[in-house]
């Protein structure tokens, strides 16, 4: 884990305008996470949290400012740009098919086939190398208490199910992993594996976004926390040095941090 904020961000962004109409959802916002952390956004309903995630992820295109992958300027036109750069993220519906397997959908969209005729041609799938792969993943994470690879989705419990999603995420997220309100729907002991994984995926490397709503979630994890308010950065702060009941005022703005100016 790193907290050296010096060295070049993973992931920035600068001045991201986003407009719905007369609502701007993101304005001229900033934002970086950097190698190894957790980076926690957090935010009133409304903030902008979720545009700009999408922003970063390819799902929407800014109107204006600029994204940068370890200090490159990128422009994604869709989640598979972002995803082919090794950003994966895992929104709260989890875009799985429950009546597919484990394996297919770790797969989902990036199936593996057969080598020669039988893949190219064909289009036969390799099923041994994508169970293979799927059963070293979520044992790698700690996930192999699911018993059979080749199980529907749909029989996981909703704990297992987010374990498979950020599992997916962790093995094609090769430089970012962004998880939207990824204990929400659960209940304690399952939030709790969940942030275990979280914690496992931040020890092999990989840098998180986390956006949640759940403030001792966000402390017990995060290395830093982003608090967004009326659509940009208003400042990030340390879990350390600060309460939960600061940031909750901060982000709500019945109190503004040292050193920022009180917005107009
Ligand atoms: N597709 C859209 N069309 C119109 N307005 C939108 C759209 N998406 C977001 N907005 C508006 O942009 C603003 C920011 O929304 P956003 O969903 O990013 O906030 P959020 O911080 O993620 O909120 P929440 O915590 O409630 O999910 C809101 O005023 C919202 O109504």
């Amino acid at each position: 884990m790193s907290k050296d904020t010096q060295g070049t961000p993973v992931l920035e962004a600068r001045g991201l305008v986003k407009r719905y109409g007369k609502v701007t959802a993101l304005d001229h916002c900033d934002f970086d996470l950097q190698p190894g952390e957790i980076l926690a956004v957090i935010g009133d309903n409304g903030a902008g949290k979720s545009t700009l995630i999408k922003a970063l992820s390819g799902a929407i295109q800014p109107n204006a400012g600029e994204i940068l992958l370890e200090g490159r300027p990128v422009s994604f036109a869709s989640p598979n740009d972002a995803r082919a750069e090794g950003i994966e993220t895992v929104y709260q519906t989890l875009a799985m098919s429950p009546a597919l397997s484990i394996a297919d959908n770790m797969f989902m969209g990036r199936e593996l086939r057969m080598p020669g005729l039988m893949g190219q041609v064909f289009r036969k799938l390799d099923r041994k190398r994508m169970e293979d792969f799927s059963r070293q993943k979520l044992s790698e994470l700690g996930l192999m208490t699911i018993q059979n690879i080749n199980q529907p989705v749909e029989t996981l419990s909703g704990g297992q199910r987010q374990g498979v999603a950020v599992a997916r995420a962790a093995a094609f997220g090769s430089r970012v992993v962004i998880l939207d309100e990824p204990t929400a729907a659960l209940g304690v002991k399952e939030s709790r594996r969940v942030l275990d994984l979280i914690q496992e995926v931040r020890a092999r490397g990989i840098p998180i976004i986390l956006i949640s709503h759940n403030m001792p979630h966000v402390f017990e994890v995060a290395d830093r926390v982003h608090i967004h308010r009326l659509g940009k950065r208003l400042c990030v702060i340390d879990p350390k040095d600060h309460t939960m009941s600061d940031a909750v005022a901060y982000m709500t703005g019945a109190s503004v941090p040292e050193g920022v100016a009180e917005p107009a």
